[in-house]
């Protein structure tokens, strides 16, 4: 799914409306209605308040039109108007009348003065600022932030949570509207996918309203949104007689005395999602426990307790480095000689990493479309700090470019950015967050481009099934008890589900425009 940025968005609004001869108050209504139904089908005519905020833009325009909705449908609802600007929009003026024509005047908020009381029970509608914030809120319309925030009622943003601006930074931190969810309108947005914003929001969710894909198509957005549809496009079907030499032959190399783990657990991992043949090389000491842990791999060894000397005879399809491996000297004096002579595709992880970023001479070794997979402390060692996300995803992609690579960034919403996108994965949770989940993640993506993935499809695929491993497993067990062994013994359930048609935000929500 394309994230489209404050610009497209409008643009994509304005196509809209020319091209599907539909008028721009239509398509609010639509949009605004599809944002009532949410809350209705929720609240179910219970007597709960409700307070709807509006701006005098679009976005207040939106929350004109859910009042008009809620008032009829005999909620106990209040609608204010935020008065930060006389610049009304014609769309909002028209809905403003519509309110009036049914007898309902909304009340004006000028001040600090006319703040409403809002109780911890009640439910605030988030209708200030959408996709048209142009710089930080200020004075009294702050200081209503800042009320609606102290009270911590629940809050459903409309689009964006008012202060949030969809593709750059916040700058002041008290000038948003914390939202218990947002309904954001035919587009993830970038500002939701970034640690940086993660106190503004907890849950979000897109509704299609209808605006025109073949113009979204043409605007080449170089932003994803990576969901199950795209995935199973991704997925190469087996051929009846194919065998095992067609699934390629993945070598994993790393560990170390006391690190054997992380070797074994890449290594059980690409031969899990289908690697035809899967070798291991790591330090002598690691040998008899890779053995019995994943007896269908070969094994070959290096030094007693880590690697030196990287002489493996194995002819691999693609190699898999870093998990567990250490950066002691003569580990990277070896790493070095390593880098220089391969010409192999690589997947590069962990203390591999972490070598480059001492040694970045060699980064000019890599093939083409190396896969790396930092996370951000790695990434930091490897590209130097950052000032905020935005700037983080640019200077991944310049480093991408620079160099050739394809960078998984980790994290919640784990990002694959090559020289021209950026995708951003939809599935995973906190279990992951566990010792080893990494390593895991690198075997996948190994045993991926192994069977013949193209290492971009191969990180894409592999990230968002290492994800959907513990979405599915959270139902059963709980974000604890997962560790990194739970992915490889739902990763089978993780390829399974791409064949079931089910969720997937837009899918549920189906324009009838
Ligand atoms: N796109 C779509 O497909 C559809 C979009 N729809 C809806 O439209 C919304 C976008 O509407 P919008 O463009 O009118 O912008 P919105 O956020 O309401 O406000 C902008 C106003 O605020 C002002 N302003 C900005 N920052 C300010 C500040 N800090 N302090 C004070 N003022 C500030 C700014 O003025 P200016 O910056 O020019 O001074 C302008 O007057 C979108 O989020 C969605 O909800 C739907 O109806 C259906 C279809
Ligand atoms: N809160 C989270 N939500 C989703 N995925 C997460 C979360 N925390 C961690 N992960 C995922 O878990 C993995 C952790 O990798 P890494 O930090 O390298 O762990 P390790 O070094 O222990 O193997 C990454 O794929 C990351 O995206
Ligand atoms: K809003």
């Amino acid at each position: 799914m394309f994230i489209l940025n404050s610009h497209q968005i409008a643009a994509a609004d304005q196509a809209t409306i020319n091209s599907n001869n539909i008028s721009s108050i239509d398509l609010m209504e639509h949009a605004a209605k599809q944002c009532f139904n949410w809350l209705h089908n929720q609240l179910q005519n219970q007597n709960i308040k409700i307070h709807v905020f509006c701006g005098i833009g679009n976005n207040g325009g939106d929350g004109l039109v859910i009042a008009r909705y809620l008032y009829e449908n005999g909620y106990n609802i209040t609608c204010y108007i935020v008065n930060f600007s006389e610049k009304r929009t014609k769309e909002f003026l028209v809905n403003y009348n519509r309110l009036k024509e049914i007898g309902k005047w909304p009340t004006i908020i000028n001040s600090e003065n006319d703040f409403p009381e809002v109780a911890f029970e009640d439910i605030v509608i988030d209708t200030i600022f959408g996709n048209g914030l142009t710089r930080s809120p200020e004075g009294f319309t702050k200081e209503l932030i800042n009320y609606l925030n102290s009270i911590k009622a629940f809050t459903l943003a409309i689009d964006l949570p008012s202060g949030l601006f969809t593709d750059t930074s916040v700058i002041d931190k008290e000038t948003v509207l914390k939202a218990s969810h947002v309904l954001t309108f035919q587009t993830p947005k970038l500002a939701f996918l970034l640690p940086e914003n993660s106190d503004f929001f907890e849950t979000w969710e897109v509704l299609d309203i209808g605006l025109d894909s073949n113009f979204i198509k043409s605007l080449n957005p170089t932003l994803n949104y990576t969901i199950k549809s795209e995935i199973l496009q991704l997925y190469k079907p087996r051929k009846k007689w194919s065998h095992k030499g067609t699934f390629g032959h993945a070598l994993i190399i790393g560990g170390s005395f006391g690190k054997i783990g992380a070797v074994t657990l890449a290594t059980k991992a690409a031969l899990k999602i289908g690697s035809g043949l899967v070798s291991a090389y790591l330090p002598k000491c690691g040998y008899p426990v890779l053995q019995i842990a994943v007896p269908e791999a070969m094994v070959e060894v290096d030094n007693d307790t880590s690697l030196e000397y990287f002489n493996f005879k194995t002819n691999a399809t693609v190699i898999g480095i870093g998990p567990g491996m250490g950066t002691v000297e003569k580990t990277a004096n070896g790493f070095e000689r390593f880098i220089k002579e391969n010409k192999l595709p690589l997947v590069i992880d962990a203390d591999a990493i972490n070598l480059l970023s001492q040694n970045k001479s060699l980064l000019n070794f890599l093939p083409k479309n190396t896969v790396l997979t930092p996370h951000p402390k790695e990434l930091e060692r490897l590209i130097g700090t950052w000032k905020n996300d935005f700037e983080r995803l640019e200077k991944t992609t310049d480093f991408s470019k620079k160099h050739d690579l394809i960078m998984v960034i980790k994290g919640a919403h784990t990002v694959i950015i090559d020289s021209t996108s950026k995708y951003f994965n939809s599935t995973g949770n906190p279990a992951l967050a566990t010792a080893g989940s990494g390593d895991v993640l690198t075997g996948i993506i190994t045993g991926l481009i192994a069977q013949g993935y193209e290492p971009i499809n191969a990180a894409i695929f592999g990230v968002y099934l290492h994800g959907k491993t513990a979405d599915i497993a959270i139902s059963e067990t709980s974000y604890e008890t997962f560790t990194a062994s739970s992915i490889l013994k739902y990763l089978p359930n993780a390829l399974l589900d791409l064949f079931n048609k089910d969720d997937n935000l837009i899918e549920n929500n189906k324009s009838d425009i």
